[in-house]
């Protein structure tokens, strides 16, 4: 090794001087424990985005290493929760004294959670797309988490349409007769003829994001998937036996919703919990009747918060 080596972060200036909003490294992949309320901490593997702003304009950069480390820290010694969180952005402005002042960590993951089948009994793996975010101004700490519900909607259109169908076409087999053979309508109601069209339905994601003043008692992120799929009424299932499907085919009848129907629940559902002091929401329904899809977006509506 040399016995000196250049240090360009602390000896060089920078070309154009001026201060920067955020510095530091993203896609940084390493395993971690997370500890989410009400669960046992758990390994997850995250793709995580360190940064600090650089307060000094003429300083050439920041110390990347040093995130790095302290991230490294905390993968293979802690565990994240709220106090950790807090720790490592306080490591990273004190590491970078006189040049950073505020400090901002993001963890993407997959939260995987063992879901019920609706009748059978039978059980399996949902993954949920999870990112906590962490920042740190002015001493204060400010939470974000964010998920990735997946659901199934019938568009209530294509319901209404389909049933109107299907009494034209109950018209068209019953109406010359005066009284109608029971057991030859049931027969027929089991036919493709019987229900001459079915209503179409979509996979969609429900992304919402929460702000958090702490997460001193875990990240609340079971509770929150829990709320928004109680919220939707069909979620996507795992693991699925026929009674499960038949089961997810009668519930989805009966949970017609356009994507603002959907938005709209969620917005209910997320106003009801004080601990949400925040929140962002988008609907995405993945049309299966366009090649585009259905949106809706609304935040919770705080002043300087979130916008749609
Ligand atoms: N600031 C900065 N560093 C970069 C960038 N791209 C790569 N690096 C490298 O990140 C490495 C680590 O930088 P430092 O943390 O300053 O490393 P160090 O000087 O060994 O560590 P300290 O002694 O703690 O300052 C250096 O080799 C940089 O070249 C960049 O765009 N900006």
């Amino acid at each position: 090794m040399p016995s000196i080596m250049p240090d360009i972060a602390n000896h060089a200036s920078a070309q154009t001087e001026g201060t920067l909003d955020w510095v530091g490294m993203d896609n940084i992949e390493l395993p971690l424990m997370v500890e989410v309320r009400g669960e046992a901490p758990r390994q997850v593997s995250a793709h995580v985005g360190a940064f600090v702003n650089l307060t000094r304009p003429k300083a050439k950069g920041i110390h990347m290493s040093r995130l790095y480390l302290l991230l490294d820290t905390l993968s293979t010694e802690g565990t994240l929760n709220s106090q950790a969180l807090m720790t490592l952005l306080d490591n990273f402005i004190t590491s970078h004294d006189e040049l950073s002042d505020h400090a901002k960590v993001s963890f993407t993951f997959d939260y995987h959670m063992r879901r019920k089948s609706l009748i059978s009994g039978k059980q399996g793996w949902k993954a949920y797309p999870v990112t906590l975010t962490g920042e740190l101004k002015q001493g204060e700490l400010s939470i974000e988490m964010g998920v990735q519900v997946p659901y199934s909607s019938t568009c209530p259109c294509s319901a209404a349409l389909a049933r109107q169908l299907i009494q034209d076409a109950f018209e068209a087999k019953f109406s010359g007769q005066g009284s109608i053979d029971r057991a030859e309508m049931h027969a027929w109601l089991g036919t493709t003829e019987g229900v001459v069209a079915t209503p179409h339905s979509q996979r969609s994601i429900a992304d919402v994001k929460i702000k958090l003043d702490n997460a001193n008692l875990g990240f609340p992120l079971r509770q929150l998937i829990d709320q928004i799929e109680d919220a939707l009424q069909t979620p996507v299932q795992a693991a699925v036996k026929r009674v499960d499907e038949q089961e997810f085919a009668r519930l989805n009848g009966q949970n017609l919703m356009f994507c603002e129907d959907a938005a709209r629940r969620l917005k209910h559902l997320l106003n009801q919990h004080a601990e949400y002091k925040d929140f962002l929401l988008r609907v995405n329904h993945y049309e299966s009747l366009h090649a585009h899809d259905a949106v809706s977006i609304t935040a919770k509506g705080v002043k300087g918060g979130y916008h749609a």
